[in-house]
């Protein structure tokens, strides 16, 4: 397993949710990154590793290609640090808040998300959008980005042996994915529009009991690669490409190592090899994951981690006393 415990790096999630989780509905989603992003780096400085953060959501390049950077701040996390305190070196995808907006307006599904696997084994890429298809194990190997995506929902709903009407497809609702909304719908699936987060429901695809069965548009490059982390636990596959929005980002992929933009990638280019821990918690509460309660004193973080050496989910469901007089009355189960 990647140089720790997978329960380390749930421990993390952990942590970065219980401060982070306070700034529900704050409204501040500059003050709610910072704090994510610098409660990692002190949580990671503990862990038994020396791990480079590969992939960072740091800052958001809308579809004009408009860079609309997140508040700076002194002891944050950036791209290319190393962190940790021990000598098994990892590449990790940090997703300090996923769903910022979600959070800081006290909404539904924001989440703090974590995955680690050997170093050089990520691909690394600048925060910029990428085009994704994700599916859970019953549809793998059924389905192809080149395709239509009329196509693909079709062979989704054969392969799981259903119709398209009895499947639904999540799509983040942006404008860019008009024609994608539309195209669905004349198959009959249902669609699921989120307002933020294709990260979370790439999990509950490969859940058996959820009700999603295929995350398909354009969203950001880094939940990609951690979608890629989640696959790789729970089976399934993604196929990816790069969706540069400008010349500059062009230029940047190749810096990167990846000449040709349009080149379709696969899971294992995302993440290549098997060994690889994913660790999320809920910061407010969504269809995976509770968000954080806090009680006097203390709090319950629910966190879902999985890792494929060994190959296992684990749910872990925490009451945490973070005083000495916490839980005095005594602790709810
Ligand atoms: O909001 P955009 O620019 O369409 O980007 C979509 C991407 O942003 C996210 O919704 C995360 O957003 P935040 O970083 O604001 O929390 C991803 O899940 C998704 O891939």
């Amino acid at each position: 397993m990647v140089g720790a415990g997978a329960l380390e790096y749930a421990a993390v999630t952990e942590r970065v949710a219980l401060r982070v989780a306070r700034l529900e509905g704050s409204g501040d989603a500059g003050k709610a990154y910072a704090l994510a992003a610098k409660t990692f780096r002190e949580e990671l400085r503990g862990m038994p590793v020396a791990g480079r953060v590969a992939l960072l959501r740091e800052h958001h390049v809308d579809e004009q290609g408009r860079s609309r950077p997140l508040k700076e701040e002194a002891g944050t996390l950036r791209a290319g640090d190393v962190v940790g305190s021990g000598r098994v070196r990892v590449d990790l995808a940090v997703e300090p808040v996923e769903g910022l907006s979600l959070l800081v307006k006290g909404q539904e599904g924001a989440i703090s998300a974590i995955a680690a696997a050997p170093e050089g084994t990520m691909l690394r890429m600048p925060d910029m959008y990428m085009s994704k298809l994700i599916v859970g194990p019953r549809a793998r190997g059924h389905i192809d980005i080149d395709a239509p995506a009329a196509e693909n929902v079709e062979a989704i709903a054969a392969a799981l042996g259903r119709r398209a009407s009895e499947i639904t497809v999540v799509v983040l609702d942006r404008d860019r994915h008009r024609e994608l909304i539309e195209e669905i719908r004349r198959t009959g699936a249902r669609i699921h529009m989120r307002p933020e987060g294709d990260l979370t429901p790439s999990i509950a695809v490969g859940l058996r009991d959820s009700d999603v069965h295929a995350v398909i548009g354009i969203g950001g490059a880094p939940e990609g690669v951690l979608a890629a982390a989640v696959v790789k636990c729970l089976g399934g596959e993604i196929q990816a490409r790069m969706w540069p929005v400008n010349r500059s980002q062009v230029e940047r992929l190749r810096e990167y190592g990846l000449a040709d933009p349009e080149r379709k990638l696969t899971t294992d280019d995302l993440i290549s090899g098997d060994d690889v821990v994913f660790a999320a918690t809920g910061l407010t509460s969504g269809e995976t994951l509770a968000g954080v309660r806090y009680f006097r004193g203390g709090a319950r973080t629910h966190t879902v981690v999985m890792s494929t050496r060994p190959r296992m989910i684990r749910f872990i469901d925490t009451i945490h006393a973070l005083e000495p007089d916490a839980g005095l009355q005594g602790f709810q189960r």
